[in-house]
């Protein structure tokens, strides 16, 4: 029986390589929804190529443009409804989260009630509601795989250990597109430079988190729920090559990491596969051609938003929600050119000084503190 899918953000970086990957194994693989946002060529000519059943876009403006184009007796959706409705109304097994956003939390939450299997590349969903999600998959017996490929690494390194035998988790960090600049040198840096990872082809919003170090910050407490370790056991270590994508430590010293080369392709075939190995359509690593690899201590003061997502992580309850919210915005102005890449750091710091945290909060909490930080950080640029 071929695996069914339903992929949230299919026209993205992590869902276009998704389905480069299942296209790889036409026999193992049924694909039966695909949501995207506002790229309606891309997912018409997605629809062509796989046949899902069900389709979704961000808004009925993208639905009007998409009707047309769909293949008679697919059935259409847009908005959160019709994200709920990919994840966890299809007749999916296997759901990849590769939106990007806090809002992948709603659709990733009704897949578990759903029973769904989740392929996990959408990070904000488990620093905003980590909790919620991750008992929730506990109750409906639901497997959360990491497509992240830090948390891939770690994942498969602590593949039939005993959690109480780790040590520690490290997690890699390229430094991203400035990792050699000092703060003084990040000051007038463009939108274009900013988006030119070192070693990832990525969409632009974890490129930026990338540059910013917030995407580790968002990775550390992703780790913390995928891995259910304090965050005194979640390290950080700067790896320029992106050769070595996380490691883990157990009590005895000995540490267990996983290499490869720097693509996408591998975690996400991984998550659909497990526990299983098949090729992938990527290039084997050479490390003979590689040579060297190198290894630098993570320096809080040159990185301000990592020192903010462990704080916040730490505080728990609504921190995390805020933080990524903040983030969120903060990102999503730079991108449109309307704040400086250091004034990133400075709303996130802004929005966080002003939260009150509130402990345990259930989904309605989380959504209002989601809704409150992202008011709060437009706000400080009227
Ligand atoms: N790219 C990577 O290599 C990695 C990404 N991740 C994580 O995976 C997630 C996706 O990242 P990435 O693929 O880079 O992001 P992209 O920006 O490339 O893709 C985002 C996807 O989400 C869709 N989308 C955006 N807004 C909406 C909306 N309102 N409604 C419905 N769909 C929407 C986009 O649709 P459209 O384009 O049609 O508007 C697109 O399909 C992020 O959380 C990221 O942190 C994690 C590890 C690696
Ligand atoms: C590919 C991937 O998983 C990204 O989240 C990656 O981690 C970005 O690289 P850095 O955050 O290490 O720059
Ligand atoms: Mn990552």
């Amino acid at each position: 029986m071929k695996k069914k899918i339903s992929i949230l953000g299919s026209t993205g970086s992590i869902g276009t390589q998704a389905l480069d990957v299942i296209s790889h194994y036409p026999d193992l693989y049924e694909v039966v929804g695909l949501s995207a946002g506002t790229n309606i060529e891309l997912l018409a000519e997605q629809v062509r190529a796989f046949r899902p059943h069900k389709v979704s876009v961000a808004d009925n403006i993208s639905a009007e443009r998409i009707r047309g184009l769909l293949p008679a007796g697919t059935q259409l959706y847009w908005g959160e409804e019709g994200l709920i409705e990919i994840a966890a109304g299809s007749n999916a097994d296997f759901v990849i989260t590769a939106i990007v956003g806090s809002q992948g939390l709603k659709p990733t939450l009704a897949a578990v009630d759903a029973g769904k299997t989740i392929g996990l590349a959408n990070k904000e969903t488990l620093v905003s509601g980590g909790h919620l999600v991750t008992s929730l998959a506990a109750k409906r017996g639901v497997s959360l795989i990491p497509i992240d490929s830090e948390h891939s690494a770690l994942f498969q390194c602590m593949n039939g250990e005993r959690r109480e035998d780790v040590r520690a988790i490290t997690l890699t960090a390229s430094g991203g597109s400035f990792r050699d600049r000092s703060r003084a040198q990040l000051a007038g840096v463009t939108v274009d430079q900013a988006l030119k990872h070192p070693n990832w082809s990525m969409g632009a919003k974890v490129t930026i988190d990338s540059a910013t170090m917030a995407n580790k910050g968002l990775e550390v407490m992703e780790a913390r729920w995928l891995f259910n370790l304090p965050y005194d056991q979640i390290k950080v270590l700067i790896h320029p090559e992106s050769i070595i994508h996380s490691l883990v430590e157990f009590n005895d010293y000995s540490v267990m990491a996983q290499l490869g080369n720097p693509d996408m392709r591998v975690p996400i075939q991984y998550a659909l596969t497990y526990p299983e190995r098949m090729p992938t359509p990527t290039e084997p690593l050479n490390l003979a051609e590689i040579g060297k690899l190198h290894f630098r201590e993570m320096d809080f003061e040159r990185f301000p938003c990592l020192r903010m997502a462990y704080e916040s992580g730490i505080a728990g309850g609504t921190a995390p929600t805020v933080f990524n919210a903040a983030n969120e915005i903060a990102v999503a102005r730079f991108l449109k050119g309307e704040i400086a890449f250091l004034a990133i750091e400075d709303v996130i710091d802004a929005v966080l000084q002003q939260h009150e945290v509130a402990a345990d909060p259930d989904l309605e909490q989380i959504d209002e503190s989601d809704g409150w930080a992202r008011l709060t950080a437009a706000s400080l640029f009227k």
